[in-house]
């Protein structure tokens, strides 16, 4: 592992120090009013000082690696077919696509930990069940720890983001967050080429995501971009940090005044295989997202014009869950008969 720097260089995107919004006083007003900046100017900021112990990171990364270096038909023993409805489990290279095209990446997808008999399973609520964790020691532990650390953070951060809006701190978990839907994911864009004939150009196209905050991990390979009104930059990796973004219902609520950014990751050639780490932290699957009264400036403008899903995330009203559902049948259509 090299030496990460501690800021992305001459990239557009802040780095945050967010240690004071457990301090509260002053010092959460001032990570309060950074947040707000950036979210306000795009939607992507680092965040650093965040509590989340770097061995645990670590640790994840190193059995990450040793998962996805076992061979295809091993990990295909916990290929998501098997997750059912509960969207859970291991999709293979090219297995994921977004805008219609496949991505150049495998992984693994997980969630909060549900046992069978919880109301929720039973009720067959897509989306929430049990993982498939993989058979490597450690492993189950280590995401359960891991997932806790940054839903944690993810709670912190929403406070940070409702003082930055005006709100009371507790806003958001009042009324969307008290129980987030937390999906995790662990992506591995390998290095290797693509064969040709296949229709492949990014590890990730470009895209939105669906919720309020993705707090991200990534290991020190790079590749990630966000659009910004003046083109595309790159998001590369710093030292000890998690990248933040808005999702497309924080964008909904706040009437666009904070934007759900478009991002996509260029395909691997670094000759190392990239490991990221993305939590989405969600509005509760039953929650009806609405927009936030009185906030100044919030427009709610049409754009799906330059959308990349074509969509008016202002015109959506309802469920969480409805809205994540007719996405994420976009992006796995083999699993769409199982859950819709
Ligand atoms: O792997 C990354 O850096 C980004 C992944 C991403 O954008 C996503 O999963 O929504
Ligand atoms: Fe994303």
């Amino acid at each position: 592992m090299r030496d990460l720097p501690l800021s992305p260089g001459d990239g557009a995107l802040p780095v945050i120090d967010v240690s004071g919004l457990a301090a509260g006083g002053e010092a959460r007003e001032d990570v309060a009013a950074g947040i707000g900046a950036a979210c306000r100017a795009h939607g992507f900021f680092y965040v650093v000082g965040h509590g989340v112990d770097a061995a645990l990171v670590h640790r994840l990364e190193e059995l990450s690696r040793r998962f996805f270096a076992q061979d295809e038909a091993t990990k295909m023993r916990w290929r998501m077919a098997l997750g059912g409805r509960a969207w859970r489990g291991y999709f293979p290279l090219a297995g994921e696509l977004t805008s219609g095209r496949p991505d150049w990446k495998e992984g693994l997808y997980l969630g909060t930990e549900l046992p069978e008999d919880h109301p929720l399973v039973r009720a067959r609520t897509p989306v929430h069940g049990p993982n498939l964790f993989p058979e490597i020691e450690g492993m189950r532990e280590t995401i359960l720890a891991y997932m806790d650390a940054v839903t944690k953070l993810g709670h912190r951060l929403m406070e940070g983001i409702a003082l930055s809006l005006g709100l009371p701190s507790g806003y958001f978990a009042e009324r969307y967050t008290a129980d987030p839907l937390i999906l995790f994911r662990i992506f591995n864009y390998p290095t290797q080429a693509v064969p040709q004939g296949m229709d492949v150009h990014w590890g990730v196209g470009e895209h939105t995501d669906y919720g309020l905050l993705t707090i991200l991990h990534q290991d020190d390979v790079g590749g990630l971009q966000v659009r910004t009104p003046e083109g595309w930059i790159e998001a590369p990796p710093v030292a000890n940090s998690f990248v933040c973004n808005i999702g497309d219902m924080l964008d909904r609520m706040t009437g666009g005044l904070y934007k759900s950014t478009p991002h996509r990751v260029t395909r691997n050639t670094s000759g190392r295989d990239r490991l990221s780490f993305p939590l989405f932290f969600d509005p509760n699957f039953e929650a009806r997202v609405q927009r936030i009264e009185g906030l100044a400036g919030a427009q709610a403008l049409d754009d799906s014009a330059l959308r990349w899903d074509r969509a008016n995330v202002h015109a959506f009203s309802g469920k969480y869950g409805d809205y994540l559902l007719a996405k994420v049948s976009k992006v796995f259509p083999q699993l769409r008969d199982e859950v819709l």
